[in-house]
């Protein structure tokens, strides 16, 4: 069974995504002394914005601090730096991997783009340099955010896409079609988000709730209660995997927990 929170709105669902992934960064700073963290782009860093993170180690009562958290991109689209449709920039701007010059920051990596690299190459870089410091949480992500596209997509991973129907053994690939521009992308595989720690799906908005209901089948031990300011409410999902890239994401060993609000989830309450 999946856990789904279903939350009021996205103000909501940004607070317990905020609050997850700070207890999450906790749990790994105290067990291995580092914090490893994938992030996707689309609507996810508006939800993690710097004030949003702050109030949520506020909540917790610590300091903020990004120290010792290494933090990759989950997907980037190959563009300059500079360009609107850049994953990495949406997350420094909006995100909170540039926090004010008080807070220690994250160390984050941005894909290693020139006219000169092949998307192979580019590939090829951004896996050798997560592997090496995945090293350092034991060859696994501690905690991966994940959007999903109305589509069903997920970091990269096109539904009926060849990456999707032939998974690979690496831990990052790449794409010259994607269906939704700009084209070239890099992707986390199945393989990494697999064998993470933890993986945490954001979806909020009407546009998502058809993939929804195709997904998931609400089960018994669902709460019924409609979600508050402050709770959300819990449902557990039977996941259909057959069809959609987001919903092969299921973690052997880890957990997988989705974050969505009442309009994505309209059709499985
Ligand atoms: O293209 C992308 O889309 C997905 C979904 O975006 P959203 O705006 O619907 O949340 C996103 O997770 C991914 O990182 C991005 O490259």
């Amino acid at each position: 069974m999946t856990i789904v929170l279903v939350h009021q709105g996205k103000p909501q669902l940004s607070t317990t995504l905020c609050d997850t992934i700070v207890k999450s960064a906790q749990k790994s700073l105290s067990a291995r002394g580092v914090f490893t963290l994938a992030l996707s782009g689309g609507s996810i860093p508006k939800m993690l914005s710097t004030d949003n993170m702050i109030a949520a180690f506020a909540r917790h009562s610590i300091e903020p601090s990004f120290e010792n958290w290494h933090v990759f991109l989950a997907d980037e689209r190959i563009v300059p730096s500079t360009s609107p449709d850049s994953n990495m920039l949406s997350l420094q701007t909006d995100g909170f991997l540039s926090p004010p010059s008080s807070i220690p920051p994250p160390t984050s990596y941005p894909i290693i783009n020139s006219s000169d690299n092949t998307p192979s190459e580019v590939s090829s870089a951004y896996q050798n340099i997560l592997t090496s410091i995945l090293t350092q949480s034991y060859g696994k992500f501690d905690t991966i955010v994940c959007g999903m596209g109305e589509d069903g997509h997920t970091c990269s991973l096109f539904p009926n896409h060849e990456l999707v129907r032939n998974q690979s053994d690496n831990f990052v690939d790449f794409i010259i079609d994607s269906p939704k521009q700009p084209p070239e992308r890099i992707t986390l595989t199945f393989k990494v988000l697999n064998e993470a720690r933890s993986v945490i799906f954001a979806a909020a908005g009407g546009g998502k709730s058809d993939v929804l209901q195709k997904v998931f089948k609400k089960g018994e031990g669902s709460e019924e209660k409609e979600p508050s300011e402050e709770e959300p409410m819990r449902l557990l999902c039977e996941k259909d995997d057959s069809e959609f890239p987001c919903a092969m994401v299921s973690p052997s060993e880890g957990e997988l927990l989705w974050l969505v609000d009442v309009a994505a989830a309209e059709k499985i309450c």
